[in-house]
């Protein structure tokens, strides 16, 4: 049992973080995609390029509620001068006119409404007497000249029928989703989320709602990994606890293997005696590489089982985390359709004590505050590997480097933001 008893001598050299991250992302295909509706579409990634299905506004529009005119009834018009224009038909939003404008004439009409075929301006009610009956008809009175166009939204003004108005690949925010219901979407196409087995293995784990008895803990590592699942945009199908055992754990991964697109284990995956993640992969499936030159997050082991990939992620909290921060987020992100698979990274002024470089590149829990001359970037604390709390802290991961120079305080920092700016 352990690393000593398996002879895979390539497994010696630790993979640096960029050849782990492309080797995953080389794995990676993007799922299928699927139509869902347009209420439930926020945040998902969309499949096929959009196009306008007529032009937006479909038809020119009143800006104002006021009167459509002719501008050169109002040419003359001035305070002392007010000219006088007979009110010849309301228009409310929704309603068609059905008069055109002749010389001396105004039609009422509401913001939305669509506009007489010649209308040449709107003037708001403000700007006239509001509309004066009088014993036969209407008369609306005007004190200043207009221009063409004025207050008059056009057909198309927004898209034209035929133009691309969503690309593929874009993640749909509130904005995307009104220019969907713009041109009838009412089924989006969208690209499959990922769902993502999460498998915690460890004798020592009872789940969240049990008293845990001497020598447990709580299985904290499932319900974190499943939560970073949902913010990459995946599914989570949370299974049962398995502990240190092969029967068990090859019953549970065949299981997640019927249900998921991707499996994710922590725990198990270093060389410890019951650390059986490793050799029960290589049996029912292929590792692929195991080990990263980083700290937390070293025994990461990765593989897959029928197609299917899988994370071993260690299992230590942080380690856990860390690992599904820079590897399994961004395969998530690949498969479901996403451009941008990264975090984005921002440089912040450490306003620690000087940190030194190790073999390992570190990835240190930080607090990335915004202020007037840049970001700044505060350790959480304590860097320890089993320390959860730091996480719930921490808004991105710090990187030291390996085998550098280090980084003094003071200096800039490359930090891989993955929470709010504080
Ligand atoms: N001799 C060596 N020992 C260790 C090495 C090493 O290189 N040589 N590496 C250390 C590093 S680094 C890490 S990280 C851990 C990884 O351990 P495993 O992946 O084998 O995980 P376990 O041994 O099962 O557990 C480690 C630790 O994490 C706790 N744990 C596990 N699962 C959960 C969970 N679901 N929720 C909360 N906490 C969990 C577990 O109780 C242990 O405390 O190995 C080092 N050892
Ligand atoms: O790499 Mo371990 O993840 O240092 O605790
Ligand atoms: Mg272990």
């Amino acid at each position: 049992m352990g690393f000593a008893t398996h002879p895979w001598p390539f497994f010696m050299t630790l993979l640096a973080v960029a050849d782990a991250q492309a080797a995953i992302l080389e794995r990676m295909t993007t799922l299928a995609s699927e139509r869902i509706d347009l209420t439930t579409a926020l945040g998902r990634v969309l499949a096929e390029p959009m196009y306008a299905d007529r032009d937006a506004p479909p038809f020119a529009n009143s800006a104002m509620d006021g009167y459509a005119v002719l501008v050169a009834d109002l040419n003359n018009a001035s305070a002392d001068n007010p000219v006088a224009l007979q009110i010849i038909e309301r228009v409310a939003a929704g309603a068609v006119p059905q008069h055109q404008l002749r010389a001396g004439s105004a039609i009422r009409i509401m913001t939305g409404a669509q506009v007489p075929a010649n209308a040449e301006a709107v003037v708001p009610f403000e700007e006239t007497d509001e509309g004066q009956p009088n014993a036969q008809t209407e008369v609306v009175r005007m004190f200043q000249p207009t221009q063409h166009g004025n207050n008059i939204r056009p057909a198309g003004e927004d898209m034209q029928a035929g133009n691309l108005v969503l690309a593929a690949g874009q993640v749909l925010n509130a904005g995307s989703i009104g220019v969907l219901a713009t041109i009838g979407a009412a089924q989006v196409p969208v690209f499959r989320q990922p769902r993502v087995a999460i498998i915690a293995t460890g004798d020592e784990l009872v789940d969240v709602g049990i008293e845990p008895n001497a020598g447990q803990i709580r299985n904290s590592n499932g319900y974190a990994n499943a939560a970073q699942v949902r913010e990459a945009g995946a599914i989570p199908i949370m299974l049962p606890i398995v502990p240190d055992n092969a029967a068990a754990l090859r019953a549970t991964l065949a299981q997640a293997v019927a249900e998921a697109d991707v499996l994710l284990t922590s725990g198990g995956v270093s060389v410890g005696d019951y650390d059986l993640v490793k050799q029960i992969l290589n049996e029912v499936g292929k590792l692929e590489f195991w080990r990263v030159r980083m700290r937390p997050g070293k025994p990461l082991a990765f593989g897959s089982i029928d197609g299917k990939p899988i994370f071993g992620l260690p299992g230590n909290p942080v380690s856990a985390m860390v690992c599904f921060e820079l590897f399994v987020r961004p395969a998530l992100r690949k498969m479901g359709g996403y451009q941008q698979l990264l975090r984005p990274s921002v440089w912040a002024k450490l306003l620690d004590a000087d940190l030194e470089s190790n073999e390992r590149r570190q990835y240190l829990r930080v607090i990335v505050k915004s202020s007037a001359t840049g970001l700044t970037a505060e350790l959480t604390g304590a860097q320890g590997s089993g320390l959860v709390s730091s996480m719930a802290r921490a808004n991105g991961l710090l990187i030291v480097p390996e085998a550098g120079q280090g980084i003094n305080r003071g200096e800039l920092a490359e930090v891989v933001l993955f929470g709010e700016l504080h």
